[in-house]
């Protein structure tokens, strides 16, 4: 607050207006503060901090004089920001094997949401590429945020996904888990990452010669039945589903 209630030495209101950027102030000291000229100084200063004494003094009076004016306790919590955007923050955890559709079903679910005025922000592995740990914890402060926060990565070992799972309020993790056989990725091969990784050319790739860990306690998993697995717009209502049966889409 710009106020003082004390007598101050020259050098302590010089300080005082520097720390408080007071315009007028150090106008005035740029102009004449290269002479040790204190007493000189201290007049106008203390002609201005007057001004503000009194200007400050007179809006205190004022608001304690009001009857209108009471001091609130300003808090945007959680429940604020939920009633704010009609909806409660969660991490939707995608996970599979490259070429499963994870980034597909992100986009499809993202949109799902987007048209029922719903707020989502996707981390994708090839926008975050950080270490599962930082996702996880950027993830949580979307969450946080009361945002809808869809991460789609291989993230191949449980352990690191029970980390993440950790990180979150009970309810907060939705581990969806895109059951798509190795051979129909493979088969997809979209970045031809597999024939690389088949022809040794790129070493340890999840589902080749390094594992992937399915989960055992995902909250949706989205199997594939036979050469189909459902339209992404399909799986992505499934999704919305699940959120809309538990309340996540209301507040
Ligand atoms: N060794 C190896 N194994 C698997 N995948 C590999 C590898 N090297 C590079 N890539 C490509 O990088 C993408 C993996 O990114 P992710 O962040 O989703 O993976 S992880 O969660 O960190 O395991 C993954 O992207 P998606 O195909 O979208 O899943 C691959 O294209
Ligand atoms: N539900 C689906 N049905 C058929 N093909 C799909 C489906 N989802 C994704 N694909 C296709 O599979 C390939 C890999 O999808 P992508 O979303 O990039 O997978 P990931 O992010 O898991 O690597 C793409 O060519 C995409 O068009």
């Amino acid at each position: 607050m710009f106020r003082k209630t004390t007598t101050s030495s020259s050098t302590e209101l010089y300080l005082f207006a520097l720390i408080s950027n007071h315009k007028e102030t150090l106008n005035f000291n740029l102009t004449f503060g290269d002479h040790d000229d204190r007493p000189r100084l201290l007049e106008p200063i203390k002609a201005v901090e007057d001004k503000e004494i009194t200007c400050a003094h007179d809006q205190e009076e004022n608001v304690r004089n009001s009857m209108n004016i009471k001091w609130h306790e300003c808090l945007v919590d959680k429940l604020a920001r939920q009633e704010l955007l009609k909806q409660k923050g969660c991490v939707i955890w995608i996970t599979g094997l490259s070429g499963s559709g994870k980034s597909t079903l992100a986009c499809a679910l993202s949109r799902g949401l987007h048209l029922r005025g719903k707020l989502t922000y996707i981390l994708d592995g090839d926008n975050v590429r950080h270490g599962l740990n930082s996702e996880g914890e950027v993830a949580k402060l979307f969450a946080d945020a009361e945002i809808i926060c869809v991460a789609c990565l291989i993230s191949p070992y449980r352990k690191d996904r029970a980390m993440c799972r950790a990180l979150l309020p009970k309810g907060g993790f939705i581990e969806v888990f895109m059951d798509v056989p190795l051979q129909i990725c493979e088969a997809r091969d979209p970045k031809g990452l597999y024939r690389l990784a088949r022809a040794g050319k790129i070493k340890g790739f999840t589902g080749i010669d390094d594992p992937y860990e399915p989960p055992l306690d995902a909250e949706i998993v989205l199997r594939h039945k036979g050469l189909d697995c459902g339209s992404p717009r399909e799986l992505a209502e499934e999704v919305i589903l699940y959120l809309e049966e538990r309340g996540y889409l209301e507040v």
